[in-house]
């Protein structure tokens, strides 16, 4: 599953190489805080921690003193935040160059709801009112009827097992792809008990979140990418929705803290379409810096250049999270101070993230660490020097009660993304084509197909 909050990993030899550890330490205090006061919002955290310069036990002292320390506790909004002004937060009016400069200004949420503000600002496209809207009533009644099934997810962060604050399943398109990824596919460090086969409407939907990301997917390279052609790593395949995460936030206090979607089965530059239905909550970003003098404050903790940016998902919402998001910012939905009960859910929202799987970065060919496990893929965030790149690195430490080992290993992609052990077959592929083609291109016995000169 994803890794929902960022767990710091033992070091257990000093090492040059990168580390999730080094990654995440900000995000890590935050999620520590978060579990012990799950009732206050992520901004009151992250001010709480910078006041107290980083430090986590003074920081929730001081938010469990009868909530005394508040440190910008806003009126309770009616309901969904406000857009402030585009112009505040240094953005001109038809300025589409994405994400070259901060686009918010630290501690403060920029909140966007309009499709052209959001694709121009951030990673992400949406489009509002997706599927029809008897089809989206019919599939938040489908899974409304699942959701009590649903479990939190359990990991370990430090010493403590810490459960996620709201509940989820995993589905895929077919029983057989189940029990293969019941079997062979592994998830923070231990296979996955629980994975279900899309219900009918799932599956209906699919299909049009297929068709409605792979267009979006060329309108953002047409429109927003440098000469307008794909980023590096990208895949060229078309995408296909054959694996879906399903999250269910029962009540404005359930959330899921900063993270980034395991890109472990995805690939780099991933796609990711998200259909949302009930209760619409607020879908947080940042951008994460570079480690580096420019981000760095007097103390040498890293302080980061921007605040965040809060994108509206109400009910039958596609947005489809796009290439340059995974690697650069981490997302979030921020528990609410009130939300807006919807007519079917209730207080309940529900959440698909319809993902791409890549056959070749099935778990029988991914690097195993000396646990024996498949390796968990992530991408170097912080770290000026080697920032972008990807290693493959073990992940039972993620389990409760257990110590891992410490493989790392860099990993290597070409330009569409597939990696070392799928390049034979594809310059084989490749060669064929390139045969066929030029057989094509032959010159033609003329006589073939010309009338025949009878003697
Ligand atoms: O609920 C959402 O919109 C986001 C869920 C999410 O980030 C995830 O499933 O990885
Ligand atoms: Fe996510």
């Amino acid at each position: 599953m994803d890794t929902f909050v960022s767990r710091k990993r033992r070091r257990l030899s000093p090492s040059p190489e990168p580390t999730a550890e080094d990654e995440d330490s900000t995000e890590l205090k935050l999620a520590l805080l978060a579990s012990l006061h799950p009732q206050l919002d992520g901004d009151v955290l992250l001010e709480a921690l910078i006041h107290f310069e980083g430090s986590v036990q003074q920081a929730s002292v001081a938010l469990g003193r009868d909530h005394a320390f508040s440190p910008t506790r806003k009126p309770a909004p009616s309901r969904i935040g406000h857009q402030s002004s585009l112009s505040a937060y240094g953005i001109a009016p038809g300025d589409t160059e994405v994400t070259k400069r901060p686009r918010t200004r630290k501690g403060r949420t920029l909140h966007l709801y309009d499709p052209q503000d959001i694709e121009a600002h951030t990673p992400c496209s949406i489009i509002h009112n997706f599927l029809p809207a008897n089809e989206a009533d019919a599939l938040l009644l489908e899974l409304l009827e699942q959701a009590p099934t649903y479990s939190k997810l359990e990991f370990q962060l430090f010493e403590r097992v810490v459960k996620s604050p709201h509940t989820f399943c995993f589905y895929v398109n077919s029983l057989s792809d189940a029990e293969e990824q019941k079997a062979e596919y592994i998830y923070d460090g231990r296979k996955v008990e629980d994975v279900r086969q899309s219900t009918p409407e799932m599956l209906k939907a699919s299909k049009k979140v297929e068709e409605a990301v792979n267009s979006e997917i060329q309108r953002r390279i047409r429109d927003f990418y440098p000469n307008g052609r794909k980023l590096k790593y990208q895949s060229p395949e078309p995408w296909r929705a054959n694996t879906a995460f399903v999250n269910c936030y029962d009540g404005p206090h359930e959330s899921v803290g900063y993270h980034t979607d395991q890109l472990t089965y995805l690939g780099p530059r991933a796609v990711i379409g998200s259909l949302s239905l009930g209760v619409a909550r607020e879908f947080r970003i940042r951008k994460i810096v570079a480690e580096d003098e420019d981000h760095r404050k007097e103390d040498g903790s890293l302080a980061d250049a921007q605040g965040q940016i809060s994108i509206h998902l109400p009910h039958n919402s596609l947005l489809v999270m796009h290439a340059d998001m995974q690697e650069e910012w981490k997302h979030s939905i921020a528990p609410a101070q009130a939300i807006d009960p919807h007519p079917l859910a209730g207080n309940k929202r529900l959440n698909i993230t319809y993902r791409s799987y890549k056959d070749n970065l099935h778990p029988k060919y991914t690097p195993r660490c000396k646990c024996g496990i498949p390796t968990v893929l992530r991408c170097v965030m912080r770290r000026k020097e080697t920032r972008g790149r990807y290693m493959w690195m073990c992940h039972t430490n993620y389990i409760p009660g257990q110590e891992g080992c410490s493989f790392f290993q860099w990993a290597e992609f070409d330009d569409d993304g597939d990696p070392p052990w799928a390049w034979a077959a594809k310059a084989e592929k490749k060669t064929a084509v390139e045969r066929e083609d030029s057989l094509c291109r032959e010159p033609r016995d003329e006589s073939v197909g010309q009338p025949t000169k009878r003697g």
